[in-house]
């Protein structure tokens, strides 16, 4: 029996929602890149590939306030600043992904569930315009429902973007898996009531995401199929 099927009592999950950035791709360097860019218009020095990885997972707002804070706490960032920066962070990360990869075993995953008529759908804090054309880019195939950042009024750790796809779907809490690796993904899933499978390789803002409880960790996805 698989992985996935132990932790659903020898079942398969009718619903699997994925994280992006650090869960099925590697996006930091094109969004260090973009950060960069913003910084250099500034006039500021480079903030790199270490720092940002740190810094993702709370959306765009919150990372490009992070950059011009030059640290994960952005509380003193100046409102009408930050926004001007996410213009230009917009504009930036429009260039394409080319520096993103795919982590290993997730095609074998998305191919395995999709062979047995799983529902699968993407909920990141990525803003929206860009998830379908990534997942496209990189060949990940078709999801059912795709919810960005900004599609609702809130994003992860609310756990609204599951509780809509779960809805769009007919599929309770009980049948469906959250999958992702920071924090704010094991946040929504425990507030939807959702299992949730945590990946160590992703981005936790610098520490552990054992330390968030998962329900599973585990070291690349196909170790659930
Ligand atoms: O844009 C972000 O903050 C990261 O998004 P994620 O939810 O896909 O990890
Ligand atoms: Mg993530």
């Amino acid at each position: 029996m698989s992985a996935l099927q132990r932790l659903f009592g020898g079942e398969l999950p009718r619903l699997v929602m994925f994280d992006l950035d650090g869960t099925l791709v590697d996006s930091v360097p094109d969004l260090a890149a973009a950060v960069d860019q913003v910084l250099a218009l500034r006039g500021r020095p480079a903030a790199g590939v270490a720092k940002v990885k740190n810094w993702v997972g709370n959306g765009a707002l919150v990372l490009v306030r992070r950059a011009l804070a030059g640290s994960i706490d952005h509380a003193q960032v100046d409102e009408a600043e930050a926004q001007a920066a996410l213009a230009d962070f917009m504009q930036a990360y429009s260039g394409g992904h080319a520096a993103t990869t795919v982590y290993a075993g997730v095609p074998e995953l998305l191919g395995w569930l999709r062979e047995r008529g799983v529902l699968l759908s993407v909920i990141t804090n990525k803003p929206e315009r860009f998830v379908a054309p990534l997942l496209k880019e990189k060949g990940l195939g078709e999801f059912d429902w795709i919810i960005g950042g900004d599609t609702l009024p809130v994003k992860k750790p609310d756990p609204a973007g599951l509780l809509r796809v779960m809805s769009a779907g007919g599929v309770t809490a009980q049948q469906s898996l959250f999958v992702g690796d920071s924090r704010n993904d094991v946040l929504a899933a425990r507030a939807a009531d959702v299992r949730v499978v945590a990946v160590s390789y992703g981005y936790n803002h610098g520490r552990p995401v054992a330390l968030e409880n998962p329900d599973l960790l585990v070291d690349s996805l196909d170790a659930l199929i």
